[in-house]
This record gives structure tokens, sequence and C-alpha cells, in this order.
């Protein structure tokens, strides 16, 4: 199929968003957007380093390739609208694999109100999927890293270390309890988008999306709001059937995994309790696992409180490309 072709293929006959002003088909899209802050993101997947075509279907690698970036927008608060797409495809890709991601997105977008409003398509030697996202939020509303302040609340929302499990499950040949759970929170992350943009009301909260894994993520609104934060390990939630690996995978996953697109934030503990019933409104799982500690406490580091009751410092580390 040659590029023209496709591209008419992927087209949407129909756009959902009413900012659009042209999609698809010229130099470049047009949106207008002047009542609220536009919020954008880009990241790539690469084949063998974020997914792997031998352990997941091509449905799957679009799902999941767009889900991941659709997680930034929802960390900012904001509500997704529009997608990008610049894909490297190689000649081993079937026409049929390259349609199928494109449908893996599309159902992702339609979970999402989101419109495929351009991008680029070119040959090479590995699949690479970069996708740009474009969101909308409520003027000054974003939801920054740095917004959290000694005393806040720290909470995350679903469960931690799923995602890994499931690479590890989709990796191996053993059985396992629970394993399609496992598997799917891998292959098609569920982005809690409407929870984010419900916390419109809360006065305040500081918000991360789950990529790298807590400890990463943690970290970085340490750093960015200049608090040290504690976290108890014994209060991260993980599901039922999570205590059928091993310590250190629990350990191992749950802490440095990444990959789950769960919300980690800081909320004044004043407003903990609207951020509870949001939650539930949504049916979103919510935990609190620690809190920003009090500004005598004048590192922005991030201690984890085990057991032993001692606190360690937890360290900025997880999936880091380029330091392997
Ligand atoms: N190559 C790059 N060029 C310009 N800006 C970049 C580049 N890579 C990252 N950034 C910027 O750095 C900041 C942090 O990006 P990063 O990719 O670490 O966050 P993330 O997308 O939330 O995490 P992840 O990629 O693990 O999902 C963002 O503002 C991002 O736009
Ligand atoms: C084939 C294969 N190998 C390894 C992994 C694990 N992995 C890749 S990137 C990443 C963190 C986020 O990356 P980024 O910072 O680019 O968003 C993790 C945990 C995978 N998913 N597939
Ligand atoms: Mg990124
Ligand atoms: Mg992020
Ligand atoms: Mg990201």
């Amino acid at each position: 199929m040659d590029e023209f072709t496709f591209i008419d293929q992927i087209k949407q006959s129909l756009y959902k968003q009413p900012a659009l002003v042209k999609g698809i088909g010229d130099d470049a899209a047009v949106f207008r957007q002047s009542a609220q802050d536009i919020v954008t993101a880009a990241d790539t997947l690469v084949e063998d380093v974020h997914f792997s075509r031998a352990l997941m279907d091509a449905l799957y690698i679009g799902y999941r390739a767009l889900a991941a970036n659709i997680s930034d927008i929802a960390a900012m608060g904001a509500a997704p609208a529009f997608y990008l797409v610049s894909i490297v495809i190689p000649d081993s890709c079937s026409d049929e694999e390259l349609n199928d991601i494109y449908k893996g997105m599309s159902y992702a977008a339609s979970d999402h109100r989101m419109d495929l409003i351009g991008g680029d398509t070119v040959s090479g030697n590995e699949l690479s999927i970069a996708i740009t996202v474009i969101g909308f939020v409520n003027r000054k509303q974003a939801r920054l890293r740095s917004a959290a302040e000694p005393g806040d609340v720290l909470f995350v929302t679903g469960t931690l270390g799923d995602a890994a499990a499931g690479f590890h499950i989709l990796n191996s040949n053993k059985f396992y309890k629970d394993s399609s759970y496992y598997m799917d929170r891998h292959r098609m992350p569920q982005i809690r988008s409407a929870f984010a943009k419900q916390l419109e009301p809360l006065t305040r909260v500081a918000l991360n999306d789950i990529s790298d894994g807590l400890a990463n993520e943690a970290n970085e609104i340490a750093e960015a709001s200049h608090v040290s934060l504690t976290i108890y390990e014994n209060q991260l939630p993980v599901r039922d059937s999570f205590e059928q690996f091993s310590e250190e995978e629990q350990h191992k996953w749950k802490l440095y995994g990444g990959e789950d697109f769960e919300l980690l934030g800081a909320v004044p503990e004043s407003e903990w309790e609207q951020l509870k019933s949001i939650a539930a409104r949504n049916s979103t799982p919510l935990t609190a696992i620690g809190y920003a500690n009090n500004r005598e406490n004048k590192d922005h580091h991030v201690w984890l409180v085990d057991d032993s009751h001692t606190p360690k410092r937890l360290m900025k580390k997880g999936y880091t490309h380029r330091s392997r």
C-alpha cells in the first residue's frame, strides 16, 4: 500500500471535537481555542524498547502507544482532544499489522473522544511510533508536579506493579493466577482521564502519571515542589493475587516497574475527603500512601518507611533510557 492510499484509509470521516477547523488533508491541521489553556505532550514508542511484536499483537501496540500519551494529558488534569502520529514503518510490517496499529489507536481515541488530526509516514528499519497529543484545561488549572506543599496527603490511583507483572507473564511460559488481568494491564492500560478532569473543584493538587515507576515519579514531585515525601511501603495498593510473585519481584515492580499509568498526586489534607468522593463517583480506586513532610525536613528526597519503621531513601530509579 502506498503512502497516499494509507493516509486516506486512516483518515476519520467524522471528527468529534468542535474546536477542529481542518483535520487530515492539508499541510497542517487547524483548531481554534480561546477559552481554555492548551496542553500538549509527546511520547515515542520504539519496537523492542517499549513493545515487542513477538509478544504483543499490533492492535495492542497501537492502543498502548496512544494510551501512554493520553496519560500525560490526564496527569495535567486536562481533557485529551487531538493526536498526531509519526510512524516509521519497516518492510517487515505488513499492511494488516499497520492497519491494526491504527485500529488500536482509534480504540483508545474513542474511549477518550479524541480525533486523529495529522502525522507523518516514513519507511525505515525499525517500527517506531511517535505521538503528539493535545488537550484542553480551564485557564490556569493545569495540575503541575510543583504544586505539592508540606502536610499534603500523597495518593495513588489503582494498583501498582501490575503492568510489570503482566510484562513478566507475557515473557514467561509458567502458569500464573489472574494472568489475563496482568497482561491486559500491560497491553491495554486504562487511563484515569475522567477522574483527573473531575479534580477541577479542588483548590490545589500536584499530579504525575506513573510511567517510569513510583520511585521516579515521587522524586519528580519532590524536586519540582521542593518538599520531601514519606511513603509507607505497606500502604502501597496491590492486586490481591500480586502475592503470588516473589517478595523481590513485588518490591521491584510496585516501586520501580512503571507503565501502570496510574496517577500519583498530593492534595491538602483538608481536601482529602472531597478527593475520596470524586474517586468513588468515578469508580477509581484511591489510596493514601504517605504525606509531604513538614518544612523542617529541608531535603527534597523521598523516604520509604518499611516494616522496620526506619525511613530509607527511595532513590530516583526506574526505567531510564540511555543509562542501562
Ligand atoms: N527530546 C526532548 N526534547 C525536548 N523536550 C523533551 C525531550 N524529552 C523530554 N522533553 C521534555 O522533558 C519533560 C519531561 O519529559 P519526560 O519524557 O521525562 O516525561 P514523561 O513523558 O511524563 O515521562 P515518560 O516519557 O517516561 O512517559 C517534558 O516537558 C518533555 O516535553
Ligand atoms: C519490549 C519491552 N521491554 C521493556 C519494557 C519495559 N519498559 C520500557 S520503557 C519503560 C518505562 C517508560 O518509558 P518512557 O520513559 O519512554 O515512557 C518500561 C518499564 C517494555 N514495555 N517492553
Ligand atoms: Mg516522555
Ligand atoms: Mg508523565
Ligand atoms: Mg510519558
